[in-house]
């Protein structure tokens, strides 16, 4: 049957509905350039309530397996394709693309003319839509404006591992692949919800503190900030994503929203510390805002060659480390891989020192 997408500026697309729709599904509508990975888009807690567009025309070749989902469920709204492939060819494929949004009730649209949607929303930015049987939407949309990291979160704290190194993962809604670039390099990992208070932070006695990616814009979060501020001023910190926003936010930077956002698998970073480019994996549609730094303690470490965004910042007296791309590379080239080391190295001189005992 036919399906739309109903874009808020107006523009609509017709394509071919391969899921149930029980009434129309709304969420933000943006773009994911990368070939291959979208098992890990689709279970990524970051892309919550947006509808992903892929612009790579057939998607689903390799089907879906049991190893690579970046949580325990899909989280995005819908799935808009050109074409999904019916079956998938791989030994390990567990189920194809339209079984497994099936089984979560997410709907797929196939064979929309997914450039030209694309074309919309780098013209005009990364905007509300609809996913609808119905060929006119009515305006305006009723969207988001709840706390999203809260729906992604963990309740109670979750511990993994057994090293000898122990990180509390703060978790804005983490994929479970930075969970694994923590384990595979010997740390016991302490998983706690979003908005953990310092003194629970504390008497776990962690060796350093990872703030996770997660859905949403960062100023949803402005009553964590304090909180934010007085764990990251205490230990060795990483964060990623989301995290490095609220980096930025918790020290008096700002952050906005960029017109259409960077989610693909290579997106070039330049290391003013190496001196070097690196690709990386990316989903964000909001930016740390480089002028804002200046009256803060941070420095700009990383950024975008393509628009000159902030990518990074390091803390100029405090061992924190942020990342606007994803370090832990699922899907995406492993280039940066070398920030979990930095990391571990921070913890520790931290520990030698015994500055943040
Ligand atoms: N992957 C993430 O953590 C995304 C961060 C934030 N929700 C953004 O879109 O910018």
């Amino acid at each position: 049957m036919n399906g739309y997408l109903h874009l808020s500026n107006g523009k609509s697309f017709v394509g071919k509905l391969e899921t149930a729709l029980d009434g129309d599904v709304s969420g933000e509508v943006v773009f994911f350039t990368g070939m291959t990975g979208y098992q890990e888009v689709l279970t990524d807690p970051s892309y919550k309530q947006q509808i992903i567009v892929f612009t790579y025309p057939l998607i689903g070749n390799y089907g879906i397996n049991e190893h690579d989902f970046e949580s325990k469920q899909p989280h995005v709204q819908a799935v808009v394709v050109y074409e999904a492939n019916p079956n998938g060819y791989h030994y390990e494929a567990k189920y194809s693309l339209k079984q497994y949004l099936q089984k979560w009730n997410i709907p797929l649209l196939t064979h929309v003319d997914t450039r030209a949607v694309v074309k919309q929303i780098r013209d005009q930015g990364a905007m509300p839509g609809k996913i609808s049987t119905q060929p006119t939407a009515t305006f305006p949309f009723e969207n988001e404006p709840e706390l999203l990291v809260k729906q992604v979160s963990v309740v109670n704290h979750e511990t993994y591992g057994t090293g000898d190194t122990h990180v509390v993962l703060i978790d804005f809604g983490y994929k479970k692949s930075i969970l694994h670039s923590l384990l595979k390099r010997n740390c016991k990992v302490t998983v706690v919800p979003y908005n953990t208070p310092f003194s629970v932070i504390r008497q776990l006695e962690p060796n350093g503190v990872l703030l996770s990616n997660g859905p949403g814009n960062p100023k949803q979060l402005v009553h964590e900030l304090e909180n934010i501020r007085a764990i990251i001023d205490h230990y060795p910190t990483l964060a990623i994503c989301l995290g490095h926003q609220l980096v930025a936010l918790a020290y008096g930077g700002n952050t906005k929203k960029l017109p259409f956002g960077h989610r693909g698998a290579n997106q070039p970073v330049y290391d003013a510390l190496k001196k070097k480019v690196f690709m990386t994996s990316q989903n964000h549609g909001y930016v740390v805002e480089a002028s804002s730094l200046a009256k803060t303690p941070l420095s700009i470490r990383f950024t975008n060659v393509n628009d000159g965004s902030v990518e990074g910042m390091i803390h100029q007296m405090k061992p924190i480390l942020s990342v606007q791309y994803h370090p832990e590379a699922h899907p995406g080239p492993n280039d940066t891989d070398m920030i979990f080391e930095e990391f571990l190295e921070m913890m520790k001189a931290a520990r030698k020192e015994k500055v943040y005992a």
